[in-house]
């Protein structure tokens, strides 16, 4: 009978956390390269205000894409839905000058005075690794991505920026000892997973271009992290509702378009039938999850991907809130078959118990406040667009 030999350290790696302190040093290939243009000579380094170890100097992926249809309908907007806020969240953590927003446009004005932004393609490594070093990048959250809707459209370029893109990322963060996130989302669990509630561990078989990328994003983050010990955290959001920008071709969408339609026009016509029932967040407590699962102590994770959760509800209920300020408002409903049949795969409910007990997480936003908040946001952005 063969015997198998594993060394303790391989087994270490394959089975358990690296905390077991024996974790494999050897990195993949390319991270070993000394490219003499690794560092160039002339390196110009942004990083003024660096000072102490404890300070992050962070980078966010993710905002402008090469879509022509897609920058189109971004061009309306602005900059990625969640990127530009994780930005000013953080800054006032971390400092304005300490959180480095990346894009392959120009952004606009009130972006570019804000804070540091800079150029980053994800799909160019050596460009994202430059920013890196230059930069004394310590934090990186990783959001470029296509998301649900816009993924089946163009599923060639979805698979390029959200895994190509991803290991690029994954690479460049074990290289230099960063602390990575990356977003993962309720499509990442398709219909034949436990959809009311979905647990953090079930079966996970997306029928999405997008779902599979994040499917692989959480496994890929979870290996780099147990083979060479790479601090990735992700959450796996709901879908994600603001005020201040257009979403960006999700599933999920018409639950920000609800509030600009009903201030704006006072119709509404939803795009999921009116008893989809998914998951929702407001960005408030995203933001605030997505910090707090950083800043968690590593003893504390029992697991590198959680659920999180605030609330869930149907178009028809989400409307029926939106009445009870905006009586006038007309909801109709003209579904799309594609984003329908993504929507009926999707979890209704999410169970982030992992997340509340491991590292406290706790929402601040239910439906009632959600839509009071949103509400008095667009109110007081139509009474300044009144007033000029
Ligand atoms: N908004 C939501 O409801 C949810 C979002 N998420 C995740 O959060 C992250 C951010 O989502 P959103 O801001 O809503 O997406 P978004 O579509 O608004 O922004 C994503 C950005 O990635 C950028 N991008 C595409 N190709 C790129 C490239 N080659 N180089 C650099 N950037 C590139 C796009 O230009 C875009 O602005 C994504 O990873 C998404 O999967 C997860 C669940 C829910
Ligand atoms: C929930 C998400 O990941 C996103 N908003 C989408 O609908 O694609």
């Amino acid at each position: 009978m063969p015997v198998f030999r594993v060394s303790r350290q391989v087994a270490c790696w394959m089975l358990q956390s690296p905390a077991c302190g024996c974790r494999a040093s050897v990195l993949p290939s390319r991270l070993l390269g000394t490219s003499p243009r690794q560092i160039p000579m002339d390196a110009n380094f942004h990083s003024t205000s660096f000072s102490e170890a404890d300070q992050q100097r962070v980078l966010i992926t993710g905002d402008k894409l090469h879509s022509p249809s897609y920058n189109k309908a971004k061009a309306a907007g602005g900059l990625g839905q969640l990127g530009v806020g994780l930005a000013s969240f953080l800054r006032k953590r971390f400092g304005k000058d300490n959180v480095i927003l990346s894009d392959i446009r120009k952004p606009p004005e009130h972006v570019f005075l804000s804070g540091p932004f800079i150029y980053s393609d994800i799909l160019d490594y050596k460009n994202l690794r430059e920013i890196v070093v230059n930069n004394r990048i310590t934090w990186l959250f990783h959001y470029s991505a296509l998301l649900s809707a816009v993924g089946e459209a163009n599923v060639s370029l979805a698979r390029a920026v959200n895994i190509t893109g991803l290991h690029n990322v994954l690479d460049v963060a074990a290289e230099h000892g960063l602390r990575l996130f990356v977003p993962s989302t309720i499509g990442a669990f398709g219909p034949t997973s436990p959809r009311n509630p979905t647990p953090d561990l079930c079966i996970q078989r997306p029928r999405t271009i997008y779902g599979v990328s994040k499917v692989h994003a959480e496994l890929m983050g979870e290996y780099y992290y147990y083979r060479y010990g790479l601090d990735f955290r992700c959450l796996r959001y709901p879908g994600i509702i603001s005020a201040d920008s257009q979403p960006g071709g999700g599933t999920t969408d018409y639950a920000v378009q609800i509030f600009h339609e009903a201030v704006k026009n006072g119709r509404f016509e939803c795009n999921l039938k009116p008893d989809t029932r998914l998951p929702m967040m407001y960005i408030d407590d995203c933001l605030r999850a997505t910090l707090e699962v950083m800043e968690a102590p590593a003893e504390s994770l029992s697991m590198r991907t959680y659920n999180i959760s605030a609330m869930s509800f149907t178009p028809a209920e989400l409307a029926q809130e939106v009445l009870k300020h905006i009586p006038e408002l007309q909801v109709t409903y003209n579904v799309d078959p594609v984003r329908q049949a993504i929507a009926d795969s999707w979890p209704m409910n999410f169970d982030d118990s992992n997340a509340r007990k491991d590292w406290g997480w706790k929402h601040d936003f239910d439906l009632p406040e959600l839509v009071t908040t949103m509400l008095n946001l667009h109110g007081s952005e139509s009474r300044v667009a009144q007033a000029n």
